[in-house]
């Protein structure tokens, strides 16, 4: 399927920030067949949420595990090779350059998409400062992204304002997954690099991943048909 094929709502990645499986299979049932791909992250995956990964595929759901990888690259190569038998369609890791060639080696034929995280949407230029770089979020964004194109990544995880650059860099050959959505009018919260879900489709973005805005809304469902309104307004 190309990018331009995906349908409108299946561009809604859930982010099930909970603590338990069974607040998460809660969500999952409160939001029915309204969102149709769900990412496992941190806080779900050590609490006992890996299962989930498959039998949600089993219910013809996609999975994103938001694992970020980065360890030696034998390492990642050998976790890579555990987490595609879970049945996932993404799986995160770090973009560093070991980490990246490891996981690609790891993927090897599987169907699983591997997508680099670029630079974390909660960081701005002085945080990457803080921790010892000296490029800017949109240098390292962009080198990075070279680096992953050339080691066989199949996608990336940026934040919205950085797609239209990368875009011209990666062309529609890698998917381009953007956190740090926020629907007008919602918290922040620790997201520093964020835009609209309308707005980060119109720049380029394939999927959206949104967390708080959806599961701790009084309404979750509600909020997921508006974003999904919003992204199919602004694909027109
Ligand atoms: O750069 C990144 C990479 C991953 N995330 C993850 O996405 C969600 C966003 O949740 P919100 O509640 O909508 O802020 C969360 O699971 C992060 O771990 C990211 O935000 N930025």
């Amino acid at each position: 399927m190309t990018p331009a094929e995906i349908a409108p709502k299946d561009r809604l990645i859930v982010a099930l920030d909970l603590p338990s499986v069974d607040a998460a299979e809660a969500m999952i049932a409160k939001l029915g067949d309204s969102v149709t791909f769900y990412k496992i992250g941190y806080q779900l995956a050590y609490a006992g949420g890996l299962p989930l990964i498959g039998k949600l595929a089993d219910k013809g759901k996609k999975v994103f595990a938001d694992l970020k990888m980065h360890d030696i690259g034998n390492t990642v190569t050998r976790g890579v090779e555990s987490v595609a038998k879970l049945g996932a369609t993404f799986l995160t890791v770090h973009a560093y350059p070991q980490t990246m060639k490891g996981a690609v080696e790891g993927r090897g034929k599987a169907s699983l998409k591997i997508l680099a995280v670029t630079v974390l949407t909660s960081y701005n230029d002085d945080d990457l400062h803080a921790a010892g770089y000296r490029l800017s979020v949109s240098e390292l964004v962009e080198a990075r992204a070279q680096q992953a194109q050339v080691l066989g990544v199949d996608g990336l995880v940026c934040s919205p304002e950085e797609v239209g650059a990368l875009r011209k860099t990666v062309g529609h050959q890698m998917s381009l997954v953007t956190p740090g959505i926020r629907p007008a009018g919602s918290a922040t919260g620790d997201q520093k690099r964020i835009m609209t879900p309308g707005r980060a489709i119109a720049a380029g973005a394939d999927y959206l991943v949104v967390g708080r805005p959806v599961v701790e809304a009084a309404d979750p469902r509600a909020t997921a048909d508006a974003i999904q309104a919003e992204i199919a307004a602004a694909l027109g």
